[in-house]
């Protein structure tokens, strides 16, 4: 198989101290970068508990506080591309977002998504998580253009919602890329099948980035970080314990698996169509 990209992913244990998760977080992608990767992936609030009273204190301005600040660094250090997790991200007019930074091999940013979908559940399990408490959603769709491949950045929640993933591979996204942090309610339940359906519904890579299960957190994520390809074949997976995983990526093959199997061309779109607001 001819590797274009190398992905890895850190899945780290995230703590309830921010300098602890940042010096984490840089040792990992230094971990990934010395493997060969050229994109490294973070988790879902990698520097903040996921928690929603945590996140109000842990909010940083992007792209000029602290963590972006020290992605940008390690970036450019590494010369990769790195899309930074998510943090909690305070606006000018003091709003707080579910946010993923993204930068490039330089250090410069090149884009931030703002988690569109927030997780208000009350889960069968016991299990309730209201994100809208302290943060507000997002409203764009976010694609960013690398010359490795075309990045579409979803957050956690986001992947449930199929609306999201056609309008950003129609619009030429090679690869979704989703910091997550699902819990061990609906991760063995949904995590890698909504992954994978993703991927053979779109036919594109799909990179899942979830931190490894801290069990003395009030919220139990499940792990499992994974990378698929457009078939929906698992090139990756992981358990719930803290590593770095990776991936070769072969962009070809998605339009090996499109010419085969010409899905997107098959769709009636005199029957129906999907629209962006
Ligand atoms: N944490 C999330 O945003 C979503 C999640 O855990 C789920 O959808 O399950």
């Amino acid at each position: 198989m001819k590797a274009n990209l190398r992905i890895g992913i850190c899945q780290m244990m995230v703590v309830d101290d921010k300098e602890s998760n940042l010096r984490k977080a840089r040792e990992m992608i230094r971990k990934a970068s010395r493997q060969g990767c050229n994109l490294v992936v973070l988790p879902e609030m990698f520097n903040c508990p996921y928690e929603s009273m945590a996140f109000p204190s842990y909010a940083e301005p992007i792209p000029n506080g602290e963590t972006s600040l020290l992605l940008s660094r390690t970036a450019r250090d590494e010369h990769i591309y790195l899309v930074g997790g998510s943090i909690p991200e305070i606006d000018s007019g003091g709003r707080i977002f579910n946010s993923c930074p993204v930068f490039g091999p330089d250090g410069q940013f090149l884009g931030c998504h703002r988690k569109v979908h927030l997780f208000d559940v009350d889960l069968e399990s016991g299990l309730s998580f209201r994100e809208s408490d302290t943060l507000k959603a997002g409203n764009n769709l976010t694609i960013i253009p690398t010359p490795a491949a075309t990045l579409g950045i979803l957050i956690c929640y986001d992947i449930r919602f199929p609306e999201l993933s056609r309008l950003l591979s129609l619009s030429g996204v090679q690869v979704l890329v989703v910091p997550a942090a699902f819990n061990t309610t609906t991760g063995p339940a949904h995590w890698e099948i909504l992954l994978r359906t993703r991927a053979i519904d779109n036919q594109v890579f799909v990179v899942g980035a979830a931190p490894a299960t801290n069990p003395v957190a009030s919220y139990h994520a499940w792990g499992h970080s994974m990378v698929v390809d457009p078939w929906g074949s698992v090139l990756a997976s992981t358990g719930s314990t803290e590593t770095v995983l990776w991936a070769d990526l072969d962009l070809s093959r998605i339009e090996q698996v499109r010419k085969a199997l010409p899905l997107l061309r098959h769709r009636r779109t005199d029957l129906y169509t999907l629209k962006r607001r």
